[in-house]
């Protein structure tokens, strides 16, 4: 398998280029804005990950046009370095170079703090409403909603102090994820991510105001059901709330 590409339809490169566009199709990530990386969990170094361009549109993006990086964070290929052989798509000026992600240091942060298989970013109009309408919040509840089992239920390793899941969330469970504030650049969300990470051991997810959504996953399928889950709670939360229904059930 080469770094970005594979005839394997499980290769990271093309799953990213596939998701977006399924994602895309949701709404979640029009504009060029949101998007995802993937971690090559079954390949030879499960250390690799993939990372879209930035400010490409990314129901377009080409398996070809991906970065290539080695956790911690160190770039392995970049779509520019012409040693992989790869023309640049012939639509692309000459000067143009890619660059990777203004969410790299967030996916890395997934990837190190949670040793994720997946980070999915959206900018779900759920994700951003469900911080408007708890603008004076820090967090997000909700409880007694069936989809709720969808998420895993975390807990620290014993013997590593890794935050691992040990099964799954129950119905009548509190989903708690952590928001917060927006920057105007992305790169500099990395720091408060990173305290929410941290602070909240038992989240999947992180909401950013007025901005979207973090999801991440053991791999890519438990991450795009994470995210899938999560902002149906999301959407559904918003109409409860127009609807004068708690979130959280006594
Ligand atoms: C619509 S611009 C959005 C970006 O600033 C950012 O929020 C984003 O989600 C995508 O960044 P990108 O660098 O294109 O991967
Ligand atoms: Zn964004």
């Amino acid at each position: 398998m080469t770094l970005y590409f594979s005839d394997s339809p499980q290769h990271p490169a093309l799953l990213i280029c596939e998701l977006c566009r399924l994602f895309y199709d949701n709404n979640w990530v029009t504009g060029t804005g949101g998007g995802i990386s993937i971690r090559d969990v079954d390949g030879p170094n499960p250390n690799i990950v993939y990372i879209a361009p930035s400010g490409i549109q990314k129901e377009r993006l080409k398996p070809k046009e991906m970065f290539v990086a080695e956790l911690p964070g160190k770039i392995l290929r970049t779509p520019n370095d012409e040693s992989t052989g790869q023309p640049l798509s012939a639509d692309l000026a000459k000067d143009f170079k890619y660059k990777p992600s203004a969410c790299t240091p967030l996916f890395l942060s997934c990837y190190n703090l949670r040793d994720a298989g997946a980070c999915i970013h959206t900018h779900s109009q759920n994700a951003v409403m469900a911080t408007l309408i708890f603008e004076d919040k820090v967090e997000f509840s909700m409880s007694h909603i069936e989809q709720i089992k969808a998420l895993p239920q975390l807990a620290a390793n014993p013997e590593t102090g890794k935050i691992e899941k040990v099964g799954s969330m129950q119905y009548y469970d509190t989903m708690v994820l952590p928001i917060i504030e927006n920057t105007p650049h992305e790169e500099d969300l990395t720091d408060t991510l990173q305290k929410a990470i941290k602070d909240y051991p038992n989240a999947t997810a992180v909401l950013v105001r007025r901005h979207g959504i973090y999801v991440w996953g053991e791999n890519v399928w438990k991450a795009k059901v994470y995210n899938e889950a999560i902002d149906y709670l999301l959407e559904l939360a918003i109409k409860m709330h127009q609807n004068g229904i708690p979130l959280v059930k006594k």
